[in-house]
């Protein structure tokens, strides 16, 4: 692509863009597409973050899921312990508040989320992989949340979906083939994170975090928010703007791994919750993660004859040392490759 935006040329916005990804739901023409993509490509330019409309998902639908969510931790903590997340190989279940193993001095100070990890069932003929969550979620029994199961699994399908699509967008926009990245994603790896944010008590909003400053660490993120408000993302001047609730939307960023294969085009940014709100908050995170077995190596559209930044990594392995980090933390704080980034 000649004259197009590049890392250069990043902005700083005020707001964070809405773009119609319909043309890449159903029938479309090239043009169409190229044209959507473009528009991805200078919002993840400017600030990694953009909404899209025109992903087909119902509004009931996406009530039935936020309400699924409330169900889940309106339950009483024993009965959510039942599936804690530090019993499982993939630590796919519940996280209480303090992350993993919370001592009470790391929990007073840790984010107030409390989270929910699945992610999606292994596809037909499909085997386990050590280094990937499919096929490892946990669930309750049946008769303590009658129909949760069958209403997240479906969900989790619909987005595995979504991020198909996606991946097709994203190539397009970074001059690749369509299917380039969506053949990396054929066996993804994800996590779909249901989030509870109690309401902060604003005597102590600037110690404690819903969710601390911090980046994903994915190709990008499938992010749904109930209307309680409260996410902020960092633009290029440093400064936090807020990213509302928008009806019918998701809002999508890109991750750290993306930001890698990237060279830095696209950007990771630094996003944070603080529920002000005087009622419980709910978000949705769907967290796309390429095949656990698949390099990833800076592509060739953004090199601009210049060397790589960085070494090829493996997905499943990258990820999972990302994510072990913050899991024993409990604060998902900054990765260690943002903050490499960052003090450059
Ligand atoms: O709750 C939100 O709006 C953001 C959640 C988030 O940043 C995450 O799950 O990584
Ligand atoms: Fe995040």
């Amino acid at each position: 692509m000649s004259n197009i935006p590049t890392s250069a040329s990043r902005q700083a916005l005020a707001s964070v863009p809405v773009i119609d990804i319909a043309p890449f739901c159903g029938d479309s023409t090239h043009a169409e597409r190229r044209r959507v993509a473009g528009e991805i490509r200078q919002a993840c330019i400017d600030i990694g973050f953009f909404y899209i409309s025109g992903h087909g998902f119902l509004p009931a639908e996406m009530d039935e899921i936020l309400a699924n969510g409330r169900r889940f931790f309106a339950l009483p903590v024993d009965e959510k312990m039942r599936i804690a997340a530090r019993n499982n190989a993939a630590n796919l279940g519940f996280i209480q508040t303090g992350g993993l193993n919370p001592d009470a001095a790391t929990a007073a100070q840790a984010d107030r989320k409390e989270r929910l990890y699945l992610s999606r069932e292994l596809a037909p003929g499909e085997l386990p992989d050590d280094t990937s969550p499919a096929g490892k979620s946990q669930w309750l029994p049946e008769e303590t949340l009658p129909g949760f199961r069958a209403a997240i699994e479906r969900q989790t399908a619909r987005k595995v979906t979504l991020a198909r699509q996606l991946a097709r967008a994203f190539s397009l926009s970074l001059d690749l083939p369509e299917n380039y990245l969506e053949s990396f994603h054929d066996r993804l790896g994800c996590i779909h994170s249901f989030n509870y944010y109690p309401p902060i008590d604003p005597e102590v909003a600037d110690k404690l975090w819903g969710f601390s400053p911090h980046t994903d660490y994915g190709t990008f993120t499938i992010l749904h928010q109930d209307n309680s408000g409260g996410l902020q993302a960092r633009n290029a001047d440093g400064e936090w703007i807020d990213v509302p609730p928008i009806a019918n939307t998701f809002v999508i960023n890109v991750g750290d791994l993306l930001a890698r294969w990237t060279n830095d085009t696209y950007v990771s940014t630094l996003h944070r919750v603080m529920n002000r709100s005087a009622t419980a908050r709910l978000s949705i995170s769907f967290f796309a993660y390429p095949n656990p077995r698949a390099e990833i190596a800076s592509l060739e559209s953004c090199l601009h004859d210049q060397p790589s930044a960085y070494k090829p990594v493996i997905s499943g392995e990258y990820i999972r040392h990302l994510l072990t980090q913050a899991y024993e933390t409990g604060r998902t704080g900054v990765s260690s490759r943002t903050a490499e980034r960052l003090a450059r």
